[in-house]
């Protein structure tokens, strides 16, 4: 018998009012949980839906979780429902499309007050009750009241509220920010529903608190505020474990950021309980050399796949492509010709999206063009079942832009195969701070099973590998200006152990390519590139690389590179308008003293896409260099690698060719701070503020 539920009315002025009903005081429980994210997610599809109340029904908002369940949460497979909603909360409601504002009249707390918490706007009669009540169970806020609450009203009165337990009343909420406005009983849902309505108009800031960063003290003040709170719980109940594990979880946040803070309420992704959900049928949309090759490896792992392409002839090319993937696995052996057909057979071709209806996961695979992008985004979340992760190939493009123009941002992620994806083993599974760590979950599980070497990576132009290895040409590109010759750049790093240096992989993927990765990186970080002249001046006489059999290399037959002398008019003309004058002194570097110069820029890089939180482990950093870009595997890895040099000699010499070449070189703040405490480039903060405070405190 469930115990307790939701209701939730649609007004004509397109406000949903949710409310949570388990009288006498509207407690959490599982059935309550379960229902609510069902109303919300209900909300969010619906079309005449533009935003969110949520209140409590009778005189309650919500007591919070509902204790008389607390003795089943302890049991491992309670929590997992509970770990699943707590996700929800973050993922579905305050990061949706669509703004809620919570009406709370009477008590909202614990649980209660996480949930308003995740609301962008609170609206309070003054009989409001509001607290984090949690420790006196035993139990620390686990619906994220940790990160949100010190980011609403400041973290010594939030520790104090959690530490004490203790509730605080309407007027003083208000006064703290943790409410937005106190309104008489009568007025409060009519109030609460013109405030989401303008937040939906604009006229109201559109606030997650999980992201507020004004009312925290700065790094230094909050670390002597969570010890004294530390101090104060050990004199207080110097046997209690549960208010240090809250005021660590704050701390986490403060540190690596609230989403850091919100797993340390509820570690990691992978060992949060969430189970990944079947996928059984999967979709492509765009089936040029990357959507053919998804399409491969996912037949050959047994997912039917639907293929959609844009006309007859593109789809009939697509599948060609497919045909011939196979083919050259039945010529090698690999794969008998039964075999063959029965894995073809798992492939259908369409033109529209009727058949997307059953599939659980649409991956589109076009040419990187935004306004295409955004309009298929539209068109899957149209066609396809609400529960179906809505994926994106994109190498480059911001995941949020490219979902811009649905309510689904809670299932938008990213899936960046490399080419030929049925073939690299690599797959960066890309996630904005509102994709579901479900959706993340079920993909991990889906890359394994086609095979690939899954690593989860944050949103951001090129991701982890593109963004590591951007520096890789680049730092190329500045040792030619200063008089280093083009090929002993790629011996050197051939020798290192690349499979072919920087200057013929140019010449492999195009200076199309190459130019507008560099300019997409020169527009999102402008500061971090290197501007050479030296390929668009080749670009200008039509050298395009190995397609146009000149770039770099000239091209006799099938790959066949040889040095070519003519590209020393473009080097001399790149150089004159670098101002750059050949330097006596690189040109006595030694191959392995060049293959330095060339990727301790990619390692400063790495300990920007790590310190940034892009990359949320050093040995994904390490898995995603072999793997994606081929760094020699003996080495462990571009992560690995710089360890067995270590941080100070690196930053020794970036800083020193910072001042003689370029800022390109200048160290990020992971590299230093690391290099400063003689830590591994793979030390978190947490170690880092562990071995400052044990520097502090005298060892103790
Ligand atoms: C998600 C995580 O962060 C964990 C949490 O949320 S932990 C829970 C935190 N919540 C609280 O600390 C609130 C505890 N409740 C109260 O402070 C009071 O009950 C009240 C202020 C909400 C109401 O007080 P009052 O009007 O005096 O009524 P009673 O205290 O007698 O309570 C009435 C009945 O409701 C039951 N009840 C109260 N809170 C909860 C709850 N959270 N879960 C389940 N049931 C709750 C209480 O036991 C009374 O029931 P009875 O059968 O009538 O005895």
């Amino acid at each position: 018998m469930a115990k307790g539920r939701t209701e939730m009315e649609v007004g004509s002025d397109g406000v949903a009012v949710i409310y949570v009903a388990n009288p006498p005081v509207n407690a959490l429980s599982i059935d309550v949980l379960f229902s609510l994210k069902g109303h919300y997610e209900e909300a969010l599809r619906r079309n005449d839906v533009k935003a969110i109340v949520l209140t409590g029904s009778g005189r309650s908002f919500s007591a919070g979780l509902d204790i008389s369940a607390f003795a089943d949460i302890r049991k491992p497979e309670q929590l997992k429902d509970h770990c699943i909603l707590i996700e929800s909360m973050t993922d579905i409601f305050e990061d949706a499309g669509k703004p809620s504002v919570a009406a709370i009249d009477g008590p909202a707390l614990g649980g209660g007050l996480e949930l308003s918490m995740v609301c962008q706007a609170r609206i309070s009669t003054p009989n409001a009750q509001l607290g984090l009540t949690e420790l006196q169970f035993g139990v620390i806020p686990g619906f994220g009241g940790t990160q949100r609450l010190p980011r609403l009203v400041g973290l010594t009165k939030a520790l104090e509220m959690m530490m004490l337990s203790k509730p605080i009343n309407a007027e003083e909420a208000h006064e703290l920010g943790l409410v937005d406005a106190v309104v008489s009983p009568n007025d409060l849902l009519n109030d609460a529903r013109r405030w989401a309505l303008d937040i939906c108009e604009s006229k109201r800031p559109w606030v997650r608190a999980l992201y507020k960063t004004d009312k925290l003290e700065s790094p230094e003040v909050a670390r002597e505020i969570l010890n004294s709170a530390r101090v104060l719980s050990r004199k207080q109940a110097a046997n209690l474990q549960h208010p240090l594990v809250c005021i660590d979880a704050v701390e986490e946040g403060i540190v690596s950021g609230p989403r850091a803070g919100l797993r340390k309420q509820v570690p990691g992704i992978t060992d949060l309980g969430l189970t990944p959900r079947k996928v059984s049928k999967v979709a492509i949309v765009g089936c040029g050399l990357m959507g053919s090759g998804i399409a491969t490896a996912l037949i050959l792992s047994h997912y039917p796949v639907i293929l959609k392409e844009v006309d007859e002839k593109s789809l009939n090319a697509g599948i060609d492509r497919i045909k011939e993937n196979l083919l050259s696995r039945v010529r090698k052996g690999k794969m008998t010709k039964e075999k063959y057909e029965k894995t073809l057979s798992l492939l259908t071709g369409v033109l529209d999206y009727e058949k997307f209806k059953t599939v659980d996961l649409a991956i589109e695979a076009v040419v990187e063009n935004v306004k295409l992008k955004q309009q298929i985004f539209a068109e899957l979340e149209q066609h396809c079942p609400s529960h179906c992760i809505l994926a994106t190939n994109t190498s480059t493009i911001d995941l949020n832009l490219i979902g811009e123009k649905t309510n689904s941002q809670e299932r938008i992620v990213g899936t960046h195969f490399f080419a030929p994806a049925h073939i690299m083993p690599l797959l960066e599974i890309v996630r904005t701070p509102r994709a579901s760590l479900q959706a993340v979950v079920t993909l991990l599980d889906v890359g394994k099973k086609i095979k690939k070497t899954p690593i989860v990576v944050g949103n951001c132009t090129g991701f982890a590998v593109y963004r590591m290895f951007f520096p890789y040409t680049q730092a190329a590109l500045l040792l030619v200006d200063h008089g280093m010759d083009v090929y002993k750049i790629d011996q050197a790093c051939t020798e290192f152990g690349m499979s072919i240096g920087p200057f013929r992989m140019t010449d492999l993927v195009g200076f199309g390519v190459a130019l507008a990765t560099g300019m997409q990186f020169l527009e999102n970080f402008p500061e971090l590139v290197y501007k050479s002249m030296l390929i668009p001046l080749m670009v200008e006489d039509k050298r395009t690389g190995e397609a146009s059999q000149k770039g770099f290399y000239r091209y006799e037959g099938k790959r066949k590179a040889s040095p070519d002398p003519e590209i020393m008019n473009y080097v001399n003309e790149s150089r004159r308008i670098a101002g750059a004058t050949p330097d006596p002194e690189l040109l006595k570097l030694d191959n392995s003293a060049i293959a330095e110069m060339v990727f301790f820029p990619v390692i400063n890089e790495a300990c920007r896409v790590l310190g940034e939180g892009i990359a949320f482990k050093a040995s994904d950093l390490d898995i995603a260099s072999i793997f994606g870009m081929g760094f020699p595997p003996y080495r462990g890895g571009i992560m690995h690698w710089a360890d067995s040099i270590g941080a100070r000699r690196i930053c020794t010499m970036l800083s020193e060719w910072e001042m003689k070449y370029d800022q390109f070189f200048k160290p990020c703040s992971h590299l230093l701070e690391r290099a400063g405490a003689g830590l591994p480039l793979s030390a978190s903060a947490t170690m880092m503020m562990n071995q400052a405070k044990t520097k502090i405190l005298g060892g103790c």
